[in-house]
């Protein structure tokens, strides 16, 4: 590879990248949905669901965030919806990540108990860190994978307490930072002050969506995200210039997801007017993030590719935005210069 080359889909595939914003169950490809789904069938007949392919079939990426979010209730979640189908799909995502060669990844989820089973929402988020296991294990460890618990706009306080214990109990196993995600037209951020404060006692750290439509973008919404004392924040849109600022002081690493925020019309405009173009001139580390990559089919090495070509950015930018990336990592500094290494050698490998 030669560095004066303009990016392409080999660079940006070898290039060794992160992902610190990928929802689990939004990740899950619909191939894989596809075949639950035939499991499902093949058990049961009488199994109620349709075939996941009407809901998603392939190349539709258009979704609005009503439609987006429905997905959920009306398929998707009624095919993960067992401990077997959990540790499939969480293997499935896994493996695309690395194919797609990501060296380390934080995965969200939201805790969910299965109705009409025993599994509790703890079970769940044990069997997600038994796949993580099983996964690195296979693999060498050579995609690190950690947990963040993802608290929804729906729960009560109550729920986001018990959210932000079972991450403080799964520390040790890898959980590293807690979010607030889910509709984002719906619900009070400012209920969750006590879950907030406790995660932060614990050591966990703090991303949590924000700004993603003017609802959720209120400045008493904003000024709230930012008390909680953030590490990192998600999408980043409708945001007012004082907020930006702030936002420019502390430095935030921001999880910015160009194909989800364009195909969902989050934003005006294409590929062009998204706030990448904005916030890649500022002195924040800015994370190109898939979302939901079993919606917006487009892994992560398509989304540098997409800022390369929509942004104009040589090889050497995408190298300088990537090491940029790494600094907002909720890994510890071992994590962090297992990357710079591995960006430095695939670097001296493209000159
Ligand atoms: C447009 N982007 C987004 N904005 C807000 N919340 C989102 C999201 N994408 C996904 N989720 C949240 O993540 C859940 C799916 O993964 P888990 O079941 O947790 O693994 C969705 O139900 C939604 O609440």
């Amino acid at each position: 590879m030669d560095l004066s080359q303009p990016v392409d889909e080999a660079f940006t595939k070898a290039l060794p990248k992160i992902e610190l914003h990928a929802h689990l169950s939004g990740s899950i490809s619909r191939q894989c949905l596809h075949e639950l789904w035939e499991k499902k069938k093949s058990q049961d007949p009488n199994f109620p669901i349709e075939d996941p392919w009407v809901l998603m079939p392939p190349g539709k990426v258009d979704y609005t965030l009503e439609t987006f979010f429905q997905t959920f209730s009306k398929s998707i979640y009624h095919l993960c919806n067992d401990l077997e189908s959990l540790s499939y799909a969480t293997n499935s995502v896994l493996s695309n990540f690395y194919e797609d060669g990501v060296r380390y990844l934080e995965l969200r989820s939201i805790p969910r108990a299965f109705s009409g089973s025993d599994v509790s929402k703890e079970g769940y988020v044990t069997a997600v860190l038994d796949s993580i296991d099983s996964f690195k294990a296979r693999t060498n460890n050579d995609m690190p994978v950690y947990l963040i618990l993802a608290i929804d706009r729906k729960d009560t306080a109550a729920q986001a307490l018990d959210t932000v214990n079972l991450a403080i109990k799964y520390r040790p196993r890898g959980v590293v930072g807690i979010d607030i995600c889910g509709n984002p037209n719906k619900g009070d951020v400012s209920i969750y002050r006590g879950a907030f404060t406790k995660a932060k006692a614990n050591g966990l750290r703090i991303t949590v969506h924000f700004a993603e439509t003017p609802f959720s973008g209120s400045p008493a919404e904003l000024e709230t995200l930012l008390s909680y004392q953030p590490d990192r924040l998600g999408h980043v849109i409708h945001v007012p210039d004082d907020i930006k600022q702030e936002i420019a002081r502390r430095q935030l690493g921001l999880e910015l997801c160009l194909s989800c925020n364009v195909h969902a019309k989050m934003i005006n405009g294409g590929f062009l007017d998204h706030h990448f173009g904005y916030w890649r001139h500022v002195d924040c580390p800015v994370i190109l993030c898939t979302d939901d990559m079993g919606f917006f089919c487009s892994p992560v090495s398509n989304e540098y590719l997409l800022a390369a070509h929509h942004f104009n950015l040589s090889r050497a930018d995408v190298l300088a935005l990537c090491r940029k990336s790494f600094r907002a990592i909720f890994g510890g500094p071992e994590e962090k210069d297992r990357l710079y290494t591995l960006l430095d050698n695939f670097e001296a490998g493209s000159q």
